[in-house]
């Protein structure tokens, strides 16, 4: 049985639950229930499993979705379904809001962010008239479709459950694209994400609107299923149960969303059945139960349960892609390496007085030099020097204190990362930064991110494929081109530190640069990894590429650059070809002092 026929059966066993002759109708109701936090919690495992945002507020979404349509509906006597759109723009517009205020806070600050707003939009819900205030707004008609009324729960849990699993389905697509890669790069490599051109910023805030649509038509449905919306299931407790299902399911898992949903349903339920029978009425101690169970939970299973589950199903069936047939499906790109010899001498890249100051520290003095096209300088000095500090400065990492950077003539100095990778620089970082759960090829694959352009739309409803394929095909073959063909397919945090260099090489490459940064990219390299490396940039500079190194290794260095900068305490003390650099006096004096 693989994972696709396990969905079928339970798809399957959804669709005949209800069927079961003597069912009571309060189980199919507790299913639907399972299915309406389900669909809560496939957002919050999107948002905070595999996006790294933690968020206690959700329930305050489902609140927009539910108290819109009770409005629309029991109040204006609108139908559901044109209630429906209306529901989902304000839950919508309210997570456009909160997000843009939330998703830029970092660490501790976010989730207190979300409970911030999800205990103050509990008491706002309370104290609207329009709303009904505590006693909240009944009388809301039930769906229908097709002229089926779903008044009874029974015939409700087909559309939940139709809407849960096409949910899971499409947002498990959705993480398997171009858009996916960038979400999943936000929890660990958002440095690294920036430098390929992804926008960080909008990458959370489409991630945080698609969570809260979710909970919007959850509380849509749960408006409609209940007949009546009270403020108590959209406080913050509900926010930090939804969490818990999120969590507790497996934290980046999607369908263990719904693992968690019914785990945390059901055991709520039981636990109000058994504890009053074993405690008496008068002690009310469900919720310290409850609580103790799912610590003790995620004691045992600190994943989450869904690796588990995975784990008694057969092997993946799905292949993982041949690299032959990723690459017969690259296309060449238009207009690169014969581009790249056009100019071959010209600046390309030039500093000019750049300066930075951390406080009363000069990292970097007054630097000046220029990288011509088709040419490998080297950046070179001993620790300290401000050689990091200068690469930061070019890629809009760090903002210069004075000076200029100017790259193809314009001025690069002061924009951002993101617009500096559109220019077509493309950089690795001293410290590696790749998403170590990725496989290589993922990560080599976020590099291509901005020669894809499918959306969010598209990646969902799978229109993606012939782009996805294509940014594959190219991520596949700078892999092969980098030497690591046989490890395409493997987690990138199980490969050598000297491997990931490499990686991190190929995932520059992938965005088809005009100007390579290579921060240490010999460190960490056995010596045949180091040849190997000096002919793959040999032979990028006879294709027409440019490439800035900072390096440590000086045998690599002398080899192969056409020109050499040295800084020494943030300033340039010499600059030349590597034989003069070899014998410069003050270069000598730097690295060995008196002893030169
Ligand atoms: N964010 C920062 N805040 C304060 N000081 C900094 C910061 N970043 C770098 N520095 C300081 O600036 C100077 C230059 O550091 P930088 O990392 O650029 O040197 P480097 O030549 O790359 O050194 P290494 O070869 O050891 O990596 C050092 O004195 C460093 O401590």
């Amino acid at each position: 049985m693989n994972q696709r026929l396990a969905l079928g059966t339970f798809a399957v066993l959804l669709a005949v639950i209800p069927l079961i002759p003597g069912m009571p109708v309060f189980w199919v109701t507790l299913l639907g229930n399972v299915g309406l936090a389900a669909l809560v919690a496939i957002g919050l495992v999107l948002l905070t499993g595999v996006g790294g945002m933690t968020s206690f507020g959700q329930a305050a979404f489902c609140g927009f979705g539910a108290y819109a349509t009770a409005v629309l509906t029991a109040t204006h006597g609108w139908s559901p379904w044109q209630a429906l759109p209306v529901a989902l723009a304000v839950s919508g517009f309210a997570a456009v809001v909160l997000g843009l205020i939330t998703v830029r806070l970092s660490g501790h600050f976010l989730p207190l962010g979300t409970m911030a707003w999800g205990l103050s939009l509990y008491y706002l819900f309370g104290k609207i008239e329009m709303l009904g205030r505590h006693d909240g707004i009944s009388g809301i008609p039930p769906l229908s479709v097709f002229g089926i009324s779903l008044a009874d729960p029974r015939a409700a849990h087909y559309l939940i459950w139709t809407v849960v699993i096409g949910a899971a389905i499409l947002t498990t697509h959705l993480l398997d694209s171009r858009i996916g890669r960038a979400i999943r790069a936000l929890r660990r490599g958002q440095i690294a994400a920036e430098s390929f051109g992804i926008d960080v910023a909008r990458t959370k805030l489409i991630v945080f609107v698609y969570a809260a649509l979710l909970a919007g038509l959850s509380g849509w449905l749960y408006a409609h299923v209940q007949r009546t919306v009270t403020p108590a299931p959209f406080g913050l407790n509900a926010g930090i149960e939804y969490l818990f299902m999120a969590v507790v399911g497996g934290a980046g898992q999607i369908w263990g969303a719904i693992v968690g949903a019914g785990l945390v349903t059901l055991l709520k339920e039981a636990l109000q059945r058994v504890v009053p029978a074993v405690f008496g009425t008068s002690v009310q101690l469900e919720g310290v139960v409850f609580g103790i169970a799912l610590v003790a939970l995620l004691q045992v299973a600190r994943e989450g349960l869904w690796p588990h589950i995975v784990g008694l199903l057969p092997a993946r069936q799905r292949a993982a892609p041949k690299p032959a047939d990723l690459l017969a499906r690259r296309a060449p790109v238009a207009g690169t390496d014969s581009a790249l010899e056009i100019g071959r001498g010209e600046a390309l890249l030039v500093l000019d007085q750049a300066r930075k100051q951390f406080g009363g520290l000069v990292a970097v003095n007054d630097v000046s030099f220029k990288v011509r096209r088709g040419e490998i300088v080297a950046l070179i000095g001993p620790n300290g020097a401000g050689k990091s500090t200068t690469f930061n400065l070019i890629t809009g990492v760090a903002a210069l204190t004075a000076g200029t950077v100017r790259y193809d003539g314009v001025e690069i100095s002061g924009t951002s990362p993101r617009v500096i990778a559109r220019h077509g620089v493309a950089r690795t970082f001293q410290h590696v930064k790749l998403n170590p759960d990725m496989t290589v090829l993922e990560n080599v694959a976020l590099g291509a991110h901005l020669r894809g352009r499918a959306g969010i739309l598209a990646a969902m409803l799978r229109l993606d494929r012939r782009d996805e394929a294509r940014l594959l095909a190219e991520a596949a073959h700078q892999i092969e081109r980098i030497g690591l063909g046989e490890h395409m397919m493997k987690p990138a945090g199980s490969l050598a530190l000297g491997q990931q260099r490499m990686v991190e090489i190929a995932r520059a490459l992938a965005m088809d640069p005009e100007l390579l940064l290579l921060d240490e990219p010999a460190a960490g390299l056995r010596h045949f990894e180091k040849t190997a490396l000096a002919d793959l940039l040999d032979r990028l500079r006879a294709e027409g590429m440019s490439v800035l190194l900072v390096e440590h290794d000086m045998g690599f260095v002398m080899g192969l650059t056409d020109h050499i900068v040295v800084l020494d305490f943030g300033t340039k003390i010499a600059e030349g070809p590597p034989e003069a650099i070899k014998t410069h006096p003050a270069v000598l004096e730097a690295y060995l002092g008196g002893a030169a």
